[in-house]
């Protein structure tokens, strides 16, 4: 029998954007940045309201296909929780939409952290799990979970040490992947700086422009700058810019977003670890105290803006509401 949600019951949540891939932690490398939606959630009456202001306001729906209602109300039936009849829920965006600054994962996240709140306490990993499964990638959903830097993986249908899997009757059939994380503070003296276009590039149209194989030796070079990345945003932030070093997915997307590779190049000739943020078209630059001077000297392109987040280091919160 499911359980019911009682009317007033409601929950704030927040949630910080994120930057993915970091350069050659395709897929699996994210960093947590400091600035959050927030989605207020409250169970009402008899039907649903969606209001939204700030970030893709003009864009998104207001019925139960926005990307964070659909979150909440799978979330609701995968924790066996009725529908409620009606709901309001109220979005003050200020992640941007589809520029590479992680603006679904932290949707799906707030949706799934809002659900698992109102069922009962916030289960990280089960939102980590969820929403790394609708992302398709765990990178970004991961670091908006947990915040600070993120090394996330996804363990195969068959193994036994899976985990979180989530099982009810009547629920859809659960995704057959588990996502793994582990979470890392970032050194202090890095300071993550992103250079947002005022053009928008959608993270599918990004992931279809890459190639079905690669070649070893790229791999394997990805492999050993994704290794030395670590060690370098952990602990040694002077080895960030061979660090970031990718050959798998940036220069295959450079048509799609020529702009931004030759601001990565010009950056990057200046000494500065810069890469593409997430699929684009937003550049992240991991600078330290000894380089921002240089990097705060050099002009953009027109249409460019420069943020300074730093890292969120907490993850997504939830508060509950009076009634
Ligand atoms: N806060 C939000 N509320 C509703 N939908 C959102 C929100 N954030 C992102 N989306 C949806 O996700 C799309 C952007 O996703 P995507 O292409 O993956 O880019 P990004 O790099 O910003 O995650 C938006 O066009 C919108 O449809
Ligand atoms: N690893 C993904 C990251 C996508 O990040 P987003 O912020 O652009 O959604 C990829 O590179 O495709």
């Amino acid at each position: 029998m499911p359980r019911r949600l009682v009317p007033g019951t409601g929950v704030r949540v927040e949630v910080p954007a994120s930057s993915a891939n970091l350069g050659p932690g395709f897929d699996t490398l994210g960093l947590a940045l400091e600035l959050r939606d927030t989605v207020a959630v409250q169970v009402t009456g008899d039907r649903l309201v969606v209001e939204v202001v700030g970030e893709g306001a003009e864009e998104v729906p207001r019925d139960a296909s926005h990307l964070v209602v659909a979150c909440l109300l799978e979330g609701l039936h995968r924790l066996g929780v009725e529908p409620p009849a009606g709901l309001k829920v109220v979005c003050r965006n200020v992640v941007p939409h589809s520029r590479g600054l992680g603006s679904s994962a932290a949707a799906a996240v707030a949706g799934y952290a809002a659900a698992s709140a109102l069922a009962g306490p916030l289960d990280l990993d089960l939102v980590n799990d969820l929403a790394g499964a609708r992302e398709g990638h765990p990178d970004n959903s991961s670091a908006s979970v947990f915040g600070g830097m993120t090394l996330s993986w996804v363990e195969d249908a068959g193994d036994v040490s899976r985990g979180r899997a989530v099982h009810l009757p009547g629920a859809p059939a659960r995704t057959d992947v588990s996502v793994r994380t582990v979470r890392l503070d970032a050194h202090p003296d890095v300071v993550p700086v992103v250079l947002v276009p005022d053009t928008a590039l959608a993270t599918a149209t990004a992931r279809a422009a890459l190639p079905a194989q690669v070649a070893h030796g790229d791999a394997a070079a990805n492999a050993g700058r994704a290794a030395l990345l670590v060690e370098a945003l952990a602990r040694r932030p002077e080895l960030l810019l061979p660090a970031t070093r990718d050959r798998l997915h940036q220069e295959q997307r450079r048509a799609a977003y020529p702009e931004t590779m030759a601001l990565v190049d010009r950056l990057r000739a200046a000494g500065l670890a810069a890469v593409v943020s997430g699929a684009g078209p937003t550049v992240l630059v991991l600078a330290t105290a000894t380089n921002l001077a240089v990097l705060q000297s050099l002009s953009l392109p027109e249409g460019w803006l420069r943020l300074a987040p730093g890292v969120a280091t907490t993850g997504v919160v939830a508060i509950p509401l009076p009634a």
